[in-house]
């Protein structure tokens, strides 16, 4: 049991968290879509309520340096186990460096099929150096491992990014990369590029919140159907002139083909490595490869392969059952500690970051902690900056419900607008996601003065605050050909806020910067405010009391 906290007895109503995914603490307001957005409420709260600011990137959430963004993966874990893990990121440049990671059994299982069957390993995931899902640094080092060891063909399907690095990087990626597979095919070894599409296109959804990504995918990658296209860089040109405007993440899938055969089908036999390390957007494909019965979409065949995820993705489901690296193990989680204490706790968001309050909060397990309970608003399936206010207000309904109902000692929820429509790169609309979600904190917060309890409003990582790339020269936007901001999709750098909302204590209730303030601090100050002492392994709380 966590010790009695002998500083404060606890509010007498509930605790309740909330993070506004993607809301970062900008350096400047150019570009700044949360600066720009009218935000009564969040204003308010930096004006009225102790306030902080936490480390959200970088080696304060387990990524191998401070040059890497945070993301919800390592944000949320930060947060719901109150400590820092090396996270899949580090883990497996770690276990490429080391060697590790050929030595272990699912690498050889790999090597060994594909030498068994038709000779064909084939390598799918993120193609990028974003370090949020993959890196690319993996990928290479898989190929070339797989040569070394005698593999004779490989086919690579990559989801183009634009994501994670900038918009319409993907040649960036794709040139170098097929001057490094040039550098290794000879007369006994092949390696190609064979099928690809944007990652919000294909294969790559999450949270089973629209299969039909994952259909498309299945059919490049493994059937082979699809527009066809000599290389991977002709498809993309191709395909950007065929859909102007189009961003990397959003490009149509293709096929590579010659002599209008698809030139990396999966087939029995063959072996198969998904080599993202993240496991929200890599289940369901992993899925579709490792289930005998399956109903989300018609497979048309299901090739008998041997597959491994670089990681595993789900510890309870155990997917896939084979990886090529030991996910971090994450222990003494808030979600399992304040179960023992017997606490009720409620945790709720919308489909697209619904995973992110329950799966990565309670360090990546996908069943509930006793006295758990979860609530899923069914996401939009539109692109976001069409619709930026999301499930805001579902999600503020569903929260002051659980409120009302007095049930719950300590509540979460995430709001994802800032970060789903800053990831469209749509100024406005990511101005507008921001009010929406202004409009919705307000009508929680109510309640929650209403059931005589307390916030932390937080945020798990960067987005919106930086909507426009910036020319690392001059320090100005970026710009298009036509003179446009070149937009910025991806999360960022910027440290993120923790405000107290506390209409209760009197003014006892504090918190305190400190150097090293991040996510993981909001644990054991969490756990203060529930009158607990935080559990040994979780990093210090920030609640000051007077
Ligand atoms: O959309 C995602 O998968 C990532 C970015 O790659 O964002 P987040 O970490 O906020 O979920
Ligand atoms: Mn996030
Ligand atoms: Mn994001």
């Amino acid at each position: 049991m966590l010790p009695k906290f002998s500083a404060f007895p606890g509010v007498a109503g509930p605790v309740v968290t909330i993070v506004l995914d993607g809301y970062g603490i900008g350096r400047s307001e150019v570009g700044n879509a949360i600066a720009a957005a009218r935000k009564p409420t969040l204003d308010r709260l930096f004006a009225q309520y102790p306030h902080v600011r936490l480390r959200a990137h970088g080696t304060a959430v387990g990524m191998p340096s401070d040059e890497d963004m945070g993301n919800s993966e390592v944000g949320h874990n930060a947060i719901g186990a109150g400590q820092v893990y090396a996270q899949g990121a580090a883990l497996v440049a770690d276990a490429i460096a080391a060697g590790s990671i050929w030595a272990g059994p699912a690498w050889q299982e790999i090597v060994a099929a594909a030498k068994a069957g038709r000779g064909v390993l084939h390598c799918l995931g993120l193609f990028s150096d974003g370090n949020v899902h993959s890196h690319i640094d993996h990928l290479k080092a898989l190929v070339a491992r797989a040569k070394s060891e005698g593999v004779p063909t490989v086919r690579i399907h990559v989801l183009l990014d634009g994501r994670d690095v900038p918009e319409t990087s993907a040649l960036d990626y794709v040139e170098p990369f097929e001057a490094f597979l040039a550098g290794l095919n000879d007369a006994g070894f092949d390696a190609r590029i064979a099928s690809g599409g944007g990652r919000q296109n294909i294969t790559m959804d999450r949270y089973e919140a629209n299969w039909a990504m994952v259909d498309k995918g299945w059919r490049v990658h493994v059937l082979g159907e699809g527009p066809q296209f000599a290389d991977c860089a002709t498809a993309v040109r191709a395909l950007r002139e065929m859909h102007p405007g189009t961003i990397d993440q959003d490009l149509p899938p293709f096929v590579i083909a010659e002599a209008g055969q698809p030139i990396g089908t999966v087939q029995d036999g063959d072996a198969v490595v998904f080599f993202n390390f993240r496991g929200d957007r890599a289940i369901e494909i992993t899925r579709a490869f490792e289930d005998a019965v399956f109903d989300k979409f018609d497979r048309q065949r299901h090739p008998k392969v041997t597959y491994a995820g670089m990681l595993q993705y789900d510890g309870d489901l155990k997917l896939p059952q084979r990886f090529l690296v030991d996910p971090p193990a994450i222990r003494n989680t808030t979600g399992e500690w304040f179960a023992k204490a017997g606490l009720a706790q409620f945790a709720c968001s919308e489909t697209q970051k619904f995973g992110h309050v329950t799966y990565f909060w309670n360090g990546n397990r996908s069943s509930k902690f006793e006295g758990e309970t979860w609530q899923e608003v069914p996401s939009d399936v539109v692109p976001f900056e069409q619709r930026p206010w999301m499930k805001a207000a579902e999600i503020a309904d569903a929260m002051i419900a659980a409120l009302q109902s007095g049930q719950y000692r300590t509540l979460r929820c995430n709001f994802a607008n800032g970060d789903m429509v800053g990831h469209t790169g749509h100024f406005r609309a990511a101005t507008m996601a921001i009010e929406a979600v202004d409009l919705e904190l307000a009508r929680v917060l109510a309640a929650v003065d209403a059931a005589g309890g307390v916030a932390l409003i937080t945020a798990d990582h960067g987005n919106a605050d930086e909507m426009y790339e910036i020319d690392k020269k001059t320090k100005q936007p970026a710009t298009n050909p036509d003179g446009s901001f070149k937009a910025k999709t991806a999360h960022t750098l910027n440290q993120v806020p923790l405000v107290l909302y506390d209409n209760v204590s009197g003014g006892r209730l504090g918190l305190r910067q400190t150097d090293t303030a991040g996510l993981s601090n909001i644990a054991a100050t969490t756990a203060n405010l529930l009158g607990f002492e935080k559990h040994a392994s979780w990093d210090e709380s920030l609640l000051t009391v007077k």
